[in-house]
């Protein structure tokens, strides 16, 4: 798997391009049969304006379809961190899984909106403004193990998590635009508890650095082994994380600590915002 992080552009097309430039690099170090390409959340269309991130999203389809011809021209599974999709007058966060014949086998909407109030530049998110909270758990089997989709925010919620290795998930993806401050205190122990507790590989691709209209984000894209390890992680630089997961890894630590069937607790999804 590959794991992309760059300063995303509010401009589609330029991350369309960026995402193109580095499909082409990678194919040509990495030959494997099967690749899956990871991309944060946000990466069609970051720190725009409410109004033309709105318009984006009630006409992202040729946007769409332009990743899924990526995906096929390079024979390449993508995780479309997010892209906002339109419904009535909001949109949803909606993360795609596309395979690598650029077909959309899985939509995951983000179900954890980050209404915050943070110590830094920007300071008020109120994401449900514009945008409506998913409702729906998303593992899906791919080549590379039983995939589990979240989003971001959604790291702090160990219930999502929990539910979605109770459905089997192995690997769960959390593509992600972390502000600063919240990521210097809470990123990394977040992602490593997700993965401990539920002995699951975590891959979190991050956009990084100052974007178009001064918003800042954390970067430090992690791989996470199911035991917590930090497989490898990329520092605020746009970069690359090539990680090949070791299955027999996973297997092994759920032999030897069965968490999933000593947990005497569950959790209820309450369908609230
Ligand atoms: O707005 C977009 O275009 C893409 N979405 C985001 O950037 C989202 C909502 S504002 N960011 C987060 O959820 C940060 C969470 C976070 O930083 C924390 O949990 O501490």
């Amino acid at each position: 798997m590959a794991v992309l992080q760059w300063t995303v552009s509010s401009v589609p097309e330029k991350n369309l391009d960026y995402l193109h430039q580095e499909l082409i690099k990678l194919r040509k170090q990495y030959k494997t049969k099967q690749l899956l390409v990871c991309l944060p959340e946000g990466f069609a269309c970051f720190d725009a304006t409410p109004s033309d991130l709105m318009a984006f999203a009630h006409a992202s389809e040729p946007f769409i379809a332009s990743v899924r011809a990526l995906a096929k021209e390079y024979n390449v599974w993508i995780n479309a961190g997010t892209i906002p999709i339109g419904e009535a007058d909001k949109y949803h966060a909606a993360s795609l899984l596309i395979n690598s014949n650029g077909e959309v086998v899985a939509r995951y909407n983000k179900i954890h909106l980050f209404d915050v109030d943070v110590d830094d530049s920007k300071q008020n998110y109120r994401e449900s403004n514009s945008t409506i909270a998913g409702k729906d758990l998303v593992v899906v089997d791919t080549p590379f193990g039983k995939i589990g989709m979240t989003v971001c925010y959604d790291m702090r919620f160990p219930g999502l998590f929990g539910a979605l290795s109770a459905q089997g998930a192995d690997i769960i993806l959390v593509p992600s635009a972390f502000t600063v401050p919240t990521g210097k205190a809470h990123w990394l122990p977040l992602l490593q508890a997700r993965a401990i507790e539920n002995q699951v590989f975590i891959v979190a691709a991050a956009t990084t650095g100052t974007h178009d209209r001064g918003r800042e984000t954390y970067g430090h894209s992690v791989v996470i082994s199911p035991w917590g390890e930090i497989e490898a992680m990329l520092a605020t630089q746009p970069d690359n994380i090539v990680y090949l997961p070791n299955m027999d890894k996973l297997t092994e630590v759920r032999q030897r600590m069965p968490l999933l069937s000593h947990n005497q607790f569950n959790y209820e999804f309450k369908h609230e915002q």
